[in-house]
């Protein structure tokens, strides 16, 4: 099994593997180029978007500087707003449905560590390296998330729903609530 089936199937895998590197720097170029773009370069930046993304829906905008690790692994549907200093580190899938809103500094993790460093570091031969598993995140149609939120690997976030600027996001949030805090709780019902 390659590193890459490993990352998607939530084992342990090495992010240093050669097959993963060549993704990064392809995503790197990609996102350094986009986020150099004028604002007025429309056409570009769709084009470095759809080449960047898995899947781009019509009338996605994403504010630059926006980053993420391989882009390939990232699904976003139509007419959904990625506001600027959006970082979605998608080591495992993450997928994000249409006429969503995503506001500044919001942070999308798939990535995680085990939490003993005995079982995170291992030492070789070339010195030591950390092991890394990862979990896909999942976000509906019509999700608003505010400002400086975190959402965690694993995490699936339901239709509708608004979360509150600041939260951290550790667990699955239903369809049609409103949530917010750290850790992220349903406030309301919508
Ligand atoms: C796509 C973009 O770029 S959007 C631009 C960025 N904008 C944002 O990120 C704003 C996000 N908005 C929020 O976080 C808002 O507070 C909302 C939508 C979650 C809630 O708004 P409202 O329903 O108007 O809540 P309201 O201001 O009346 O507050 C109600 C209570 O919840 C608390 N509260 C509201 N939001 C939060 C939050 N994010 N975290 C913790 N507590 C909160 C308030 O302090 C208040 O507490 P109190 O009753 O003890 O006084």
């Amino acid at each position: 099994m390659t590193e890459k089936e490993k990352m998607l199937q939530g084992d342990y895998y090495d992010s240093r593997d050669p097959e993963l590197l060549h993704m990064y720097h392809r995503a790197r170029k990609l996102i350094k180029k986009y986020n150099h773009l004028d604002s007025e370069q429309t056409q570009e930046r769709e084009r470095f978007l759809s080449e960047l993304f898995d899947y781009k829906g019509r009338g996605v905008w994403i504010e630059a500087p926006f980053f993420c690790d391989y882009g390939e692994n990232i699904s976003i549907g139509e007419n959904t707003f990625v506001n600027a200093n959006c970082m979605f580190l998608d080591n495992h899938r993450i997928t994000i449905g249409k006429d969503g809103l995503i506001a500044p500094f919001v942070q999308i993790y798939t990535a995680n560590h085990p939490l003993k460093a005995t079982e995170r570091i291992i030492e070789t031969d070339n010195g030591s390296r950390y092991r890394t598993f990862a979990e896909p995140v999942s976000i509906g149609d019509k999700v608003w998330i505010g400002g400086n939120s975190i959402i965690f690997p694993g995490v699936t976030i339901g239709n509708n729903v608004t979360i509150g600027a600041g939260s951290v996001v550790t667990k699955d949030i239903p369809d049609n609530v409103l949530a917010y805090g750290n850790p992220c709780k349903i406030q309301q019902v919508l």
